[in-house]
């Protein structure tokens, strides 16, 4: 029997001709399970939020960068049972490589890096926007993707690259009108976590386990978080004494617990002091129970919340100094975050701060005339291309209509008429441009 031609199959099989699809059966609108379109006013709205990633991002002076929606699944395979990897969206493409649509940007990051190498002089600051992918069970109804706004300072050990970061996030709120009695941000290092743990001659390995156990209290039962621990070598010893730690909320009871030598408390007193510098005091506060989600982080970590306590975490970052080694490449110190764009729409829907974002047309020209509409095109053609004469009026917020009309066409005149004020007035087209 003969073979159904495979695409890009070299050879002799003649394929059947083309044949349109068959679409009696109307095809389905909506795009797939949990994906969005973005028709024009959604648009909007959403160039409106990444205009303002990007100009903070350029105002403290990072380079955008991007990298493949997918990648090569081996950047995402970590054994720290994140939900993260339980969620890859992955397959064996054609060539059967197992690749995966990208479920977050640091990981593409660290690959450039290395990839680069010497070749790019520290420290990096650059940014990103990015689109990235989950697969869920439908269950639970939640989005499959979702756009993030990263930013990452790579080759600077000290915690002044968190406090940039955090300052660049508070920068953005500002812009859109947030406040720090809207959202803070806590703070805390998985330094406090690794200092408590080595008391307990924890193996190393456990560390980042029991990061991502400690990151579902809350979400699960404080039994199960126990039982977990357990699982990952702590002692019961070591799980109480944890616990009782990570509910720490000032820094000076850390540092009685601790003691002060420790690189933990005083990495953190010096971001508090180096926040009072940036201006930013009011925003953060220590909270000795937020760890994040992802196994790589090393040090100071933060998260963006909203103080109503009504949504997810807004944004959230730390320090990653060994990911790199991870990848068989020399570790660099690195910091960054993300930042989605799903929860801060929801609270700007909350604060009722979404802005109005109507079509916005400088110039609307018509032809009066049916035998006019060359004329019209001509007239549209030259304010498309320079257009200066009407800078001039945009300048003081004018919107108008040029109304091209035979009579005024015939003296090689158009008109024009300043819609927010009714004036109008005729423009030689020889003078438009
Ligand atoms: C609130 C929301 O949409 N979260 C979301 C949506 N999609 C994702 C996709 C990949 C990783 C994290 C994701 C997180």
């Amino acid at each position: 029997s003969k073979e159904t031609p495979h695409a890009g199959r070299s050879g002799s099989v003649s394929s059947p001709p083309f044949q349109a699809a068959d679409y009696s059966q109307k095809i389905d609108v909506n795009p797939p399970k949990g994906t969005r379109d973005f028709p024009p006013e959604e648009m909007r709205l959403r160039n409106w939020l990444f205009q303002n990633f990007r100009e903070v991002s350029q105002l403290f002076g990072f380079e955008e960068v991007d990298y493949p929606v997918l990648e090569s699944e081996a950047l995402y395979i970590r054994k720290a049972g994140e939900e993260i990897r339980d969620q890859l969206y992955c397959f064996e493409d054609r060539g059967n490589r197992r690749v995966a649509l990208r479920p977050e940007l640091t990981p593409s990051l660290a690959r450039l890096v290395m990839q680069k190498g010497k070749s790019v002089p520290l420290p990096i600051k650059w940014f990103a926007v990015g689109q990235c992918w989950r697969y869920e069970r439908m269950t639970r109804g939640r989005r499959r993707e979702h756009y993030q706004w990263n930013m990452d300072i790579i080759g600077v050990p000290d915690v002044t690259g968190e406090a940039e970061l955090i300052s660049s996030i508070v920068t953005f709120f500002k812009r859109i009108g947030i406040t720090a009695r809207d959202v803070g941000f806590k703070i805390s290092s998985r330094k406090v976590l690794q200092e408590v743990l080595s008391f307990y001659s924890v193996p190393e390995t456990s560390f980042s386990k029991a990061c991502i156990i400690i990151d579902k209290m809350g979400k699960i039962p404080l039994e199960e978080i126990k039982k977990e621990l357990n699982s990952v070598e702590l002692s019961t010893e070591a799980v109480d004494e944890l616990l009782q730690v990570l509910s720490m909320k000032s820094l000076t009871e850390l540092e009685e617990k601790l003691g002060a030598a420790g690189e933990a408390v005083s990495e953190l007193k010096q971001l508090f002091s180096l926040a009072e510098k940036f201006g930013y005091s009011e925003w953060i506060q220590f909270d000795a129970s937020v760890v994040r989600g992802l196994a790589y982080y090393t040090g100071i970590v933060f998260e963006g919340f909203d103080r109503e306590g009504k949504l997810r975490a807004i944004c959230g970052g730390g320090r990653y100094d060994r990911l790199l080694s991870t990848f068989g490449g020399d570790d660099i110190p690195a910091c960054g975050f993300g930042f989605g764009d799903a929860v801060i729409i929801e609270l700007l829907k909350e604060r009722k701060l979404l802005p109005e974002l109507p079509l916005e047309v400088e110039n609307i020209v018509c032809s009066l005339d049916p035998d006019l509409q060359g004329a019209a095109s001509s007239v549209a053609t030259v304010l498309r291309g320079k257009g200066q004469v009407f800078k001039r009026a945009a300048r003081i917020n004018a919107r108008r209509l040029i109304l091209v009309g035979s009579s005024e066409w015939q003296r090689g005149m158009v008109s024009v008429k300043i819609l927010s004020t009714g004036e109008q007035y005729e423009v030689n087209f020889d003078e438009l441009g």
